[in-house]
């Protein structure tokens, strides 16, 4: 398999390798098995891995999630029924490959990352980042208020992650968006958690958590709500302002997503969160990551395979933006 295989190609935007003329399950395993971003005149988005897990208090492996979701991309097919749109033909999609940052040193790993996505914000405006864990989002959004000022943050996550501290240590997976609030990233007026659940430190950490900034869309209102009353929700909290979308694959029920660094039970369900995703074609969307993959406690795929279509409808929804 070679450079020059066959790739689908409309309108001059290059997508994916022909999977009805080239095995899928071969050749090299960048993001849908689209070109990269080395191999593209310009691109609308870029696909950034960031394979960093130095900033987790319990399970550690989230550093392999870029290459597992990568891997786990090889069935997504051109056309996206359920959203009508084919992400890859309306733009030029582009994966970036990842950045090597320090795994030893949490200060440097952030500058390197907030470096690296503000360069790439350059070539490719918009940016879709494999993390990782959730340390991450932070540099993220530092990359983003550059370009956008503030912004409205949808975070979906079992974990609040704007706690303060984590053995003394400032920059962790469990306090970015404290971090990000308190560095006039967020816009407070627009910023939700959806799927928060499970036991916390004390009651204490909603009201923290609401002093930056954040309404919460609890796991525990999902059936009551349902995917239209989610969605309805999302829409009137952001509104109009730029929206950075923030994945947390332990969002889902450790039933749709087991390999993860720390597993809540009660969560959504894949389809949930792919038909929320899908509403955000309405939304003014200027970037989103998808964190906390850990591939070692991942079975057949599952969390893999669930990340990569999470991408894929966050891909559609720009596309649909674009309009
Ligand atoms: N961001 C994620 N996935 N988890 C944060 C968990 C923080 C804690 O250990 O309490
Ligand atoms: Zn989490
Ligand atoms: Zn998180």
């Amino acid at each position: 398999m070679t450079e020059s295989d066959p790739r689908v190609t409309v309108d001059g935007f290059i997508g994916q390798i022909d999977a009805t003329q080239v095995p899928r399950y071969g050749g090299e395993p960048t993001f849908a098995r689209l070109p990269r971003l080395t191999d593209v005149p310009a691109a609308d988005v870029a696909i950034l891995g960031v394979p960093f897990d130095s900033g987790v208090s319990y399970r550690p492996g989230a550093r392999f999630g870029p290459g597992h979701i990568r891997e786990s991309s090889r069935l997504l097919r051109p056309y996206n029924p359920a959203a009508d749109v084919s992400p890859f033909a309306v733009q030029q999609v582009a994966d970036a490959g990842d950045l090597g940052v320090n795994p030893f040193n949490i200060d440097e790993a952030i500058a390197m990352i907030e470096h690296g996505a503000r360069g790439l914000l350059e070539p490719a405006p918009r940016l879709l980042t494999l993390g990782g864990d959730h340390t991450i989002a932070l540099p993220l959004l530092r990359a983003m208020r550059a370009t956008h000022g503030p912004v409205a943050v949808v975070h979906f996550d079992a974990h609040l992650d704007t706690w303060d501290t984590y053995f003394g240590a400032a920059y962790t997976h469990g306090t970015p968006f404290r971090r990000a609030f308190e560095e006039g990233l967020l816009d407070p007026e627009g910023c939700l958690h959806v799927g928060i659940r499970g036991p916390l430190y004390g009651a204490d950490d909603l009201v923290r958590d609401a002093d930056v900034g954040f309404r919460v869309l609890p796991a525990t209102e999902a059936d009551q709500l349902g995917t239209a009353g989610m969605i309805e929700a999302i829409a009137a909290r952001v509104g109009d302002r730029p929206v950075y979308v923030s994945v947390d694959i332990d969002v889902l029920d450790p039933a749709f997503a087991p390999g993860t660094g720390t597993p809540e039970a009660g969560g959504l369900t894949s389809r949930e969160l792919l038909a929320v995703l899908r509403s955000f074609a309405r939304l003014n969307l200027v970037g989103a990551d998808i964190v906390e993959v850990a591939p070692a406690y991942d079975h057949a795929q599952i969390t893999g395979i669930a990340a990569a279509h999470v991408g894929y409808e966050l891909l559609s929804a720009l596309a649909l933006g674009k309009n």
